[in-house]
Parts: structure tokens; C-alpha cells; sequence
């Protein structure tokens, strides 16, 4: 049988393990799947919901993205080093207002994200080039395209992210090399948790009082929320995956909730960039009181979205 190699990263949990699992029970076979992770006692989730696939179409494997070596390992263990889809999924989040932050920690969020991603296709990339096949799927994030009030350096992570896939996709394009990036709104896993976790011990004296008022009282307050009304699940973000490894051309964006096309889509409606900061900041501020809900926020910026397309709005506003 003809199987692809897939290697994961991330697969301890959330859509990693999603995908991990979905891509193993694939109905026809297609693929052989290198679940990875950092610490392989993290895998009894991943085990278990793995079941039968588990040593047939699924292998797990230890990989920190953070670690060039234990990368490099991982590869040498596959047999004749060969990854056709790699998907790279792993990442942290991080929100709250700057002066909060420290450089260490935004420093381990680009390092996990963005030189995470730059690592692997550092020990991926030549081995796809070579045999002129490959396809490289990158769980990106809506925040990848319009960065969103508290996300600056995870946003900034995942902008890094894009641009660095839209430069290497012409060298791909050379080589029969397909580049995906995998755009999810909210997700419901642990980094919802983990990052509302973190955010609750920041040291918010550390801001003025403006600041972390609108972050407790605004973001962390409607936090939760979203993600119940809008989240997916991390198996839908897996289908969606699943469906863009089995296409003959697959595309090189794909965001998979569309309720968050239309805000996506400001940024490209008006080439100036207010657009989709002003909508963000009417949305924030001047409809709080009446849709404090995340859900209606949205819905209210998508509705907003095609008045806002005009520069004659843009004009009478100022
Ligand atoms: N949840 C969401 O709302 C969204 C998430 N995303 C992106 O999806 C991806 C997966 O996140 P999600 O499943 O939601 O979150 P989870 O926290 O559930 O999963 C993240 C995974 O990344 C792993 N990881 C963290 N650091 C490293 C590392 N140095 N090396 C290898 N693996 C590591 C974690 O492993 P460990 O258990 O060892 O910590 C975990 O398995 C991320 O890139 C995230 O940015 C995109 C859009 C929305
Ligand atoms: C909670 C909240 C907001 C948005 C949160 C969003 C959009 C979260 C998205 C998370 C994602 C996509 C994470 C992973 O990549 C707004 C709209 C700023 C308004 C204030 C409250």
C-alpha cells in the first residue's frame, strides 16, 4: 500500500490529537501518522482515543519544536527520513497588556510558534525538495490575518507565520511543493484554559488603570463566552484538515469558520488599514453596553462589515 507519511507536532492534545486521530482512521488508509509531542508521558489522551489505530496507522514520537536535536531525531527515526505531509501545529497563546508581559515569555511564544514552525522545515524542507513532493499544513489562526485587542505577540507569532509561508510559496510552487495554512477561529481546548489560566496571575499594577480595566473587564469578562458561542471543535478543524490533505490542489489559505470571513476580509477592503480598527474599536467600546455577549459582537461586526466598505462612511465619520 501506498501510504502517506504524516508527521504532526503538538499532538498531546486539542487539534493535534484531532487531527493526529483523524487522519489514522481514515477510511481508505491513505496515510501512516507520526503523532509527535514534547514530553511522551503527555500521551495517554492521545493513546486512548487513538484505539485500534494505534501501532497500524498511527505512531507516536517524541518532538520538542523548541529543540533543533530532538527535531532532527525525530526525522532520522522515520523510515528513509520521509515526511510527504508535515503538519505543524504546536503552539502557545498569550494574552494581556504588554507592560504585563516579560520579553522571556513573549520571547517563548515566537520561539514555539514562529522559530517552531522555522526548525522544522529547516530539517523538513530539502528532503521535500529533493523529492519534488511534499505538502506543508500550518495551523495558523484568524489572528495570523487581523491581529485582535490583548493578542499582540501571540498575533504578531502567528502574522510571522503567514508572511513566512507567502515568501517560501513561489520556491515551493518551483519544487511541486504545496504550502497550506490552516486559519481557526476559536477552538475549544486546553489553550483556551491554559491562557486564561496564565492570564489571571498577571500583575496588572504593572498597567495603568485604563488598561486593565478594558483587559479584566472587557476581554477576560467576554473571554469564556466566545469561545462557547463561536468555538469549534478541534475534530471540525480536523475534518477541515483532513479534507485539504486528500485535495489534489489544495489552497493556500483556509479559514475554517466562516463566521469569521467577513473580519477577516476588512483588512483587504480598505488598503489605508482603519477599517478594520475602527470596526474593532466600535465593536470594544461604543456597543459594549448593548452587546456585551461575544457572540452578538461578532455577528455585529460581520453585519457592520459591508456599510463599512464605503470611504464615503470612512469620510462622514471624521
Ligand atoms: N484553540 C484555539 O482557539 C486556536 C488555536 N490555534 C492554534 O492551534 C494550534 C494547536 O492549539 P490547541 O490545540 O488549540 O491548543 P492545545 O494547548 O490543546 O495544544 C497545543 C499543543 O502544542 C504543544 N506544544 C507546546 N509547546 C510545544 C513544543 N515546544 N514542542 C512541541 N509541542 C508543543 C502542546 O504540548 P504540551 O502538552 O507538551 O504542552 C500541545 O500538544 C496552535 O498552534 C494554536 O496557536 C489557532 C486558532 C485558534
Ligand atoms: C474575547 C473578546 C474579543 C475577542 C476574542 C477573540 C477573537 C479570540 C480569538 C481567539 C483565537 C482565534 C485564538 C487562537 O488563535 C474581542 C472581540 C476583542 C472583544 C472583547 C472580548
Amino acid at each position: 500500500m501506498n501510504q502517506k507519511v504524516v508527521l504532526i507536532t503538538g499532538c498531546s492534545s486539542g487539534i493535534g490529537l484531532a487531527l493526529a486521530v483523524r487522519i489514522a482512521k481514515d477510511e481508505r488508509k491513505r496515510f501512516m501518522v507520526y503523532a509527535t509531542m514534547r514530553k511522551l508521558s503527555n500521551g495517554e489522551a492521545l493513546v486512548e482515543a487513538a484505539g485500534k489505530a494505534l501501532g497500524r496507522t498511527l505512531e507516536i514520537k517524541q518532538l520538542d519544536v523548541c529543540d533543533e536535536e530532538s527535531i532532527k531525531a525525530c526525522v532520522e527515526s522515520l523510515p528513509q527520513r520521509r515526511v510527504d505531509i508535515l503538519i505543524s501545529n504546536s503552539g502557545i497563546g498569550m494574552i494581556g497588556p504588554l507592560e504585563c508581559q516579560s520579553i522571556d515569555e513573549m520571547d517563548k511564544v515566537m520561539d514555539t510558534n514562529f522559530f517552531g514552525l522555522v526548525r522544522l522545515l529547516k530539517e523538513i524542507l530539502p528532503d521535500m525538495k529533493k523529492r519534488k513532493k511534499g505538502h506543508i499544513v500550518v495551523i495558523s489562526s484568524v489572528m495570523g490575518l487581523q491581529g485582535t485587542l490583548f493578542n499582540d505577540v501571540y498575533a504578531a507569532s502567528k502574522f510571522a507565520c503567514e508572511g513566512f509561508c507567502e515568501s517560501l510559496a513561489v520556491l515551493a510552487m518551483k519544487f511541486n511543493l504545496k504550502i497550506t495554512l490552516i486559519e481557526p477561529g476559536p477552538v475549544i481546548t486546553e489553550f483556551e484554559r491554559k491562557v486564561f489560566k496564565e492570564a489571571s496571575n498577571l500583575d496588572l499594577s504593572k498597567t495603568d488603570k485604563v488598561t486593565a480595566d478594558m483587559f479584566t473587564n472587557i476581554y477576560l469578562k467576554n473571554y469564556s463566552q466566545m469561545f462557547e458561542s463561536l468555538g469549534q471543535t478541534p475534530e471540525d478543524v480536523a475534518e477541515h484538515t483532513h479534507k485539504i490533505i486528500t485535495m489534489k490542489n489544495p489552497p493556500f489559505r483556509h479559514q475554517t469558520n466562516t463566521l469569521y470571513t467577513p473580519m477577516a476580509s476588512l483588512k483587504s477592503a480598505d488598503p489605508e488599514g482603519d477599517l478594520p480598527v475602527d470596526t474593532f474599536y466600535e465593536g470594544v467600546f461604543e456597543q459594549d453596553k448593548v452587546f456585551n455577549a461575544s457572540q452578538s459582537f461578532l455577528k455585529l461586526l460581520c453585519w457592520r462589515s459591508p456599510k463599512s466598505f464605503t470611504l464615503e462612511k470612512k469620510e462622514n465619520k471624521s
